[in-house]
């Protein structure tokens, strides 16, 4: 996967070049590019943003700078994908829901362009225009104000990164099966225990070290239940009772 981020702060996107994502790129299996906005400005203060139309606070990110930025990034086209557009994805507070979902739909692109807005947003005119010759995704990470999209695309470009075939190993990869327990579309994760057996004084469930893996699934797929009902107890009206059963003839 090829993925290109336009950004004031290129310096933001250093933390994509460590662990897991970092491990992935120097493998090749993710691209990752970022590029200074900044670099297609023509002024001597290289200026990106100016006052709102329309008055109010703040600023807003000029489109000239931006339609150059995206011309000159699409027409360095990645050899993997000649044919298909990338998809433009816009990390801001007005955007859809980034969900697991989402993530792993993303995970199919050969090619994301990120851009990551500051100040009160990009000229609409800029998204009206790329809409033109590619896919738009408006994503929200949440319900919060940040001061730039870059934040928001280390959170997306991990999301979506580890999804990727090869970039996780295999004992983590089962975690993402459908069926399992804390698949964010169904339950969160229940609680975890490791060695030692004893710890200041706290044991481990002893469930957990019986040998019953039927009980010990049953035991788990609860914990998941009870945490779910009390943080998101939301999640529950999407379970489909019908999987629920089938978890439980799994077991
Ligand atoms: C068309 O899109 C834009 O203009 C984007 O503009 C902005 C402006 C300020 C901040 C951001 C960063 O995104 C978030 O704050 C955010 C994303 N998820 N939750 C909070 C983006």
């Amino acid at each position: 996967m090829r993925v290109d981020v336009i950004t004031i702060f290129p310096e933001y996107l250093a933390p994509l070049g460590v662990s897991l994502i970092g491990k992935a790129a120097d493998r090749g299996l993710l691209d990752i590019r970022a590029h200074d906005l900044r670099d297609w400005t023509h002024d001597v203060h290289r200026t990106v943003d100016d006052t709102p139309y329309g008055g109010g606070p703040g600023m807003v990110m000029k489109p000239e700078p931006w339609g150059e930025a995206l011309d000159a990034v699409l027409a360095d086209v990645p050899p993997e994908s000649p044919e298909l557009p990338p998809t433009l994805v816009v990390p801001t507070p007005s955007g859809r829901p980034f969900t697991q979902a989402k993530a792993a739909q993303l995970a199919e692109s050969p090619w994301l362009i990120f851009a990551c807005g500051r100040y009160e947003g990009i000229d609409r005119r800029v998204i009206d225009a790329a809409a033109e010759r590619m896919a738009v995704e408006e994503l929200s990470i949440g319900d919060y104000v940040l001061a730039g999209g870059e934040v928001a695309v280390l959170v997306m470009v991990e999301a979506i990164g580890r999804l990727l075939p090869g970039v996780l190993g295999n004992a983590e990869s089962a975690r993402d099966d459908s069926f399992a327990a804390g698949a964010m579309e169904s339950l969160l994760e229940g609680p975890a225990y490791t060695k030692p057996a004893e710890w200041r004084g706290r044991t481990v469930p002893e469930i957990l070290t019986s040998g019953n893996h039927g009980a010990i699934a049953r035991w788990r797929r609860e914990q998941a239940f009870a945490r779910t009902a009390a943080h998101r107890p939301e999640l529950l009206a999407r379970l489909d009772p019908a999987a629920l059963d089938k978890r439980d003839r799994l077991a």
